[in-house]
């Protein structure tokens, strides 16, 4: 169990050093630079050893890969996973984009969160990637009727409801997660891995979503 642990810090920080890296690569040239983030349990240690890191973070912009339709102080807020883990140290002088608004349902606010988004310095210096299980990664849902339209639309956000989860949830879409200089998928677990390799091995992007993004190119970060 304390391998397995010390293994998944270890490769959190190796992923909060790259991204630093990319941020600090990319604020040479650019005024401002994008992160976006899942959320999730996977990135923790990722979002502590982040925090640490010297980024000239007042010129970074955070924003989310998908939200939970919560309240940000709820336990499934990913903002509130942002706000305690990330915003925090070094990084709490980085401006943070939320992707829920005060509208009942995504559906509603959807738009909000659209005209937010295209204030942002796109393309992202980098889109960090979790996968579930079922192989959806941000809300790009299997079993999501909206999955269609995240993946071949060319508006940033789409509402999404999936019977897998109960909470109605925003996700950015296929497009705008692809808009980046970099993308990591962040991974542990041995079923995982399986899930990763078994993506690796078909081509249809509806039984696994994870796999749109297999072509980025794309950089894994997995531990046991
Ligand atoms: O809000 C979320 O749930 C996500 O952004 C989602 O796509 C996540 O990355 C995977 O579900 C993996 O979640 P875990 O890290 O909890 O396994």
């Amino acid at each position: 169990m304390k391998i397995t642990e010390n293994a998944r810090e270890q490769i959190g920080a190796q992923l909060a050093a790259a991204a630093a890296q990319a941020l600090t690569e990319d604020l040479a040239s650019q005024p401002r630079a994008l992160l976006v983030v899942s959320g999730g349990s996977t990135p923790l240690p990722f979002l502590r050893r982040l925090a640490e890191q010297p980024v000239a973070w007042s010129r970074v912009d955070v924003t989310l890969a998908d939200e939970r339709w919560v309240h940000e102080d709820h336990v499934d807020s990913n903002a509130r996973l942002v706000r305690e883990t990330l915003l925090t140290g070094r990084a709490a002088a980085a401006t943070f984009h939320s992707l829920i608004t005060s509208d009942p349902t995504p559906e509603q606010g959807a738009a909000t969160v659209a005209a937010r988004l295209a204030t942002l310095p796109w393309p992202a210096s980098l889109v960090v990637l979790g996968m579930g299980n079922d192989g959806h990664t941000a809300s790009l849902f299997p079993d999501s009727g909206e999955l269609s339209l995240a993946l071949s639309t060319d508006d940033s956000v789409v509402a999404v409801r999936a019977p897998s989860v109960s909470q109605p949830r925003i996700t950015l879409s296929a497009a705008r997660l692809h808009d980046a200089r970099r993308h990591a998928l962040h991974l542990v677990g041995d079923a995982k891995k399986a899930v990763l390799a078994q993506a690796l091995s078909g081509d249809d992007v509806r039984e696994l979503p994870i796999r749109a993004f297999l072509t980025c190119p794309l950089t894994l970060y997995w531990a046991p």
